[in-house]
């Protein structure tokens, strides 16, 4: 037990992330429109090399052309690994409106990684005279940044939140898969001859949670690449969502509503933990630390655990 106390994360909707590539500017009002909390215009791997410049220019263009309402507005540069990124942030930071709130950085490998584009994006703030202070969200997806996931995570003031890429992030770890997250079929149990699929992206999922929620972060799953399986998505978004994660990407506008249903407590959890809540404001009256409800044991962590429920909702508008 620390006598810190585990800061909060940014008070602010991360249940879906929209990606679209910076090279279709016909999405982007589109992406406006759609019910993402956070939108994510693509400089990475959904553009081709050759469409890099023409990318960064339609997003520059289209961040202060576009309504996006009030939307998280994030762009997600090129890894520090390419020619590219240097350009990414200087353009974006010179030439783009105050619109936007966040760049994303992936690959991440280590501490250093986000102290790098830290300097420069500070250095392009100040030149500029930029008022508000750019946010960060950092992409875990090799075996590098999951070993260095917490240094990560505290590496700087910027950072917001912090995802996990399945698909580099696999094919960092040599994992046997092609497959964009979910479950994967060789990854299984047998018992009396019945087949069980675990889940291959747990570890690294908890890892990212323990990291952000230790250094006050969002934590956020990535994409689901077959968006032809709806099931296929809102299995993986429970499992997250019971593990602490607060959203998901959609790399397909008909994820959207699906993250958004997972990410949201129900009416009836909101109720309950409410009722938690009000159980143990009557037992503390009474001087007692626990009490019961419905027939079950809940004391002061519950009143934690309910917090987390009630401050969500109140976020949506609940
Ligand atoms: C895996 C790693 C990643 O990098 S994931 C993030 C990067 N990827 C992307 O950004 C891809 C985003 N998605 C797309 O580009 C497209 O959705 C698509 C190529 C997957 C499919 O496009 P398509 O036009 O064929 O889709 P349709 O079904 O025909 O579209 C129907 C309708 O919706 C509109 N549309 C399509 N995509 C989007 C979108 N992203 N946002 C908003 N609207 C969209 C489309 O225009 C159609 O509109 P309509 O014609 O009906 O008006 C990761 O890093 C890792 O390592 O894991
Ligand atoms: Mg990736």
């Amino acid at each position: 037990m620390s006598f810190r106390t585990q800061p909060l994360p940014p008070a602010r909707l991360n249940r879906c992330q929209l990606f679209g590539p910076g090279s279709r500017e016909s999405l982007f009002q589109k992406m406006a429109k759609s019910a993402a909390d956070v939108i994510n215009l693509d400089l990475e791997d959904s553009v081709a090399p050759d469409d890099k410049d023409r990318a960064r220019k339609n997003i520059i263009q289209a961040i202060g052309d576009i309504d996006w309402g009030d939307k998280t507005l994030s762009v997600r540069i090129n890894g520090l690994d390419t020619p590219f990124w240097y350009r990414d942030v200087v353009d974006l930071l010179e030439q783009a409106g105050e619109r936007l709130d966040q760049i994303m950085i992936p690959k991440a490998g280590n501490a250093s990684d986000i102290y790098a584009v830290d300097a420069l994006v500070t250095a392009v703030e100040r030149a500029k005279g930029r008022t508000k202070r750019i946010a960060f969200e950092v992409i875990i997806e090799s075996a590098a940044g999951i070993c260095h996931v917490e240094e990560i995570a505290a590496s700087s003031p910027r950072m917001q939140a912090i995802s996990l890429g399945a698909a580099d992030f696999a094919a960092s770890m040599g994992m046997a898969t092609t497959g964009i997250g979910g479950t994967q079929e060789n990854y299984y149990m047998i018992r009396e001859g019945q087949k069980y699929w675990p889940d291959p992206w747990h570890w690294a999922q908890t890892a990212i949670v323990a990291a952000c929620r230790t250094h006050g972060l969002l934590p956020v799953d990535g994409p689901f690449g077959d968006f032809s399986d709806a099931d296929g998505f809102v299995a993986q978004a429970r499992r997250s969502a019971t593990l602490g994660m607060v959203g998901k990407w959609a790399i397909h506008p008909s994820q959207v509503a699906l993250a958004n249903e997972v990410f949201s407590p129900s009416d009836a959890a909101v109720t309950e933990a409410r009722e938690i809540l009000a159980a143990m404001e009557k037992a503390k009256a009474e001087g007692a630390g626990a009490t019961v409800y419905k027939g079950r044991l809940v004391d002061i962590a519950s009143i934690k655990q309910a917090e987390v429920i009630v401050r969500q909702a109140e976020l949506i508008g609940g």
